[in-house]
């Protein structure tokens, strides 16, 4: 069965502020205030809570700030599931386009570097778990994105082919996953990291969801060994 993998974050919703508010919530209990800030810091945000707090605490020019993020990081996490759905927003069109892919026989999961407990969390709280066939998730497996068995792995489960699937995401760490799976990579063009998509040379960038099918349709192979 023909396969589109989704990412999550910066991808299929738009999870900056409620990610940026969890790590803010740790600076503030640190009596830090709050460095990051949600219109600016998005593109942080997109590459996860460890990368939040790393620009956190280098902006307060923490004096070792590995360790101090090593220390917070089960901390975010926990303000994260507090407050995962408060201004988390699918992005327009993503759920048209799955349900179209769907309508058209394709196969669609989800491959995040979000703990799957959260990812599970997020879809069902924004009421379209139901859609993908698979989730896998930062720790469903012992590695996560760009290594490309997580990505493998929710293709198999959504019941599709590697060899006749395609990724969709959002930063250099999906790019990477999907030239170790050997499968195409369309980027979307529409997060913070707009500009800089195209250099990652992805086979295709997404401007809006309204396109997705088309691509899908050209760029997955229509029959492979894989
Ligand atoms: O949480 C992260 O590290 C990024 O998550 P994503 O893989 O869904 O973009
Ligand atoms: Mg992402």
């Amino acid at each position: 069965m023909r396969t589109v993998i989704f990412d999550l974050d910066g991808t299929l919703a738009d999870t900056s502020h409620d990610l940026i508010g969890a790590a803010n919530a740790c600076f503030q209990a640190l009596g830090q205030g709050a460095p990051l800030d949600p219109a600016i810091d998005a593109g942080t945000a997109f590459q996860g809570g460890r990368a939040m707090l790393r620009l956190g605490f280098e902006r307060l020019a923490h004096p070792a700030v590995e360790d101090a993020v090593t220390a917070q990081f089960p901390l975010f996490l926990d303000h994260y599931a507090a407050g995962i759905d408060r201004h988390t927003r699918l992005y327009p069109g993503a759920i048209d386009a799955v349900e179209r892919l769907r309508g058209a026989g394709y196969a669609v999961g989800i491959c995040t570097n979000k703990p799957e407990g959260l990812a599970e969390t997020l879809m069902r709280r924004l009421g379209v778990r139901d859609l993908f066939g698979s989730l896998i998730g930062a720790d469903t497996l012992p590695v996560r994105k760009p290594d490309p068995a997580p990505y493998r792995a929710a293709v198999e489960r959504a019941g599709g082919a590697v060899g006749m699937s395609m990724l969709i995401g959002d930063t250099v760490t999906d790019r990477e996953t999907a030239r170790a799976a050997g499968v195409p990579c369309v980027l979307v063009g529409f997060g913070p990291a707009a500009a800089s998509v195209a250099g990652l040379a992805p086979e295709a960038v997404l401007g809006r969801y309204d396109d997705l099918f088309e691509l899908a349709e050209r760029l997955i192979p229509r029959g492979a060994s894989a």
